[in-house]
């Protein structure tokens, strides 16, 4: 079968196309717009290119949806995919019918991690490779990020590399939450540059699954931090709270 992000690719060059040069004929332009702007009713796609890319952001991007073309990666779009059904499953499941009820309250919830507007907070996109049980998340930490000054703040670094490991930790086991996560920070990152997390799988027990994952710059040469972390399957029969 033909990879969904195949398609998503050469959907994107032929929507990006008319700023490189030839255009694209008319039915694939209209075929390639009705893809993108069919999901743009439902939610953005937070995780396609905008205008607050920076270029390293960018080539990383195409280079990884490059790899999707044969299949051993796959593009993890924020909206309209496993997540969405997944959160859509989390509600019904494990959120509280008092909480579930307080609708207004539930309108304005946000996922931390894409509540900022472009470029001022996480700009990230990530990949995944099921055959290594491993995600990679390309992240570009904003201004409103910083810690030190002209360096993000810890806690973005560990809400980043949550948000990547629970990801990894999804795929591999359904519905889970972070119980632990260790971090060694071992070089500031600066703002708005761009770092790639790799994030794996190392085993599997029971509800247990042990995730690790490194913060590198996206040369690889250097190791900002990395990091243990444990997340537990959810029990559909215990109440969260
Ligand atoms: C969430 C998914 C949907 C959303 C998707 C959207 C995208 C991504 C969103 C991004 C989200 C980002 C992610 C987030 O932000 S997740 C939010 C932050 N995490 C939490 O709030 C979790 C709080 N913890 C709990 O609610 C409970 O602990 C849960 C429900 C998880 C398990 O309670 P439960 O009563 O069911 O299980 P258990 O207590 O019998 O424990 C089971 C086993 O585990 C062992 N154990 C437990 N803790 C530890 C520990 N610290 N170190 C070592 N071991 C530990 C324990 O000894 C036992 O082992 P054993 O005795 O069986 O050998």
């Amino acid at each position: 079968m033909f990879p969904a992000c195949a398609v998503r690719l050469r959907a994107l060059h032929i929507l990006r196309a008319p700023r490189g040069g030839v255009l694209p004929p008319a039915g694939e332009r209209r075929a390639a717009q009705k893809l993108f702007s069919s999901e743009k009713v439902i939610h953005k796609d937070r995780s396609l290119p905008n205008s607050s890319w920076n270029s390293d952001l960018k080539l990383m991007f195409d280079q990884f949806m490059k790899k999707c073309e044969d299949g051993s990666w796959e593009h993890l779009p924020s909206y309209g995919s496993r997540s969405s059904q997944i959160v859509q499953y989390f509600k019904e499941v494990f959120l509280e019918t008092k909480l579930r009820k307080d609708e207004q309250m539930l309108s304005q919830a946000r996922l931390f991690t894409r509540s900022y507007e472009d470029g001022l907070g996480f700009e990230y996109v990530m990949f995944h490779n099921e055959q290594e049980k491993r995600t990679v998340c390309f992240c570009q930490g904003g201004p409103y990020l910083q810690g030190p000054p002209g360096f993000l703040h810890g806690g973005s670094i560990a809400t980043i590399i949550d948000e990547t490991a629970s990801m990894t930790a999804i795929i591999a086991g359904g519905i889970v939450m972070t119980v632990n996560l260790n971090i060694n920070y071992k070089r500031p990152i600066p703002l708005c540059s761009v770092v790639v997390i790799n994030c794996q799988v190392d085993k599997i027990e029971g509800r247990k699954l042990f995730i690790s994952c490194d913060v590198r710059s996206i040369d690889e040469k250097t190791l900002y931090s990395d990091a243990t972390s444990l997340f537990i399957k959810l029990d559909p029969n215990k109440s969260l709270t």
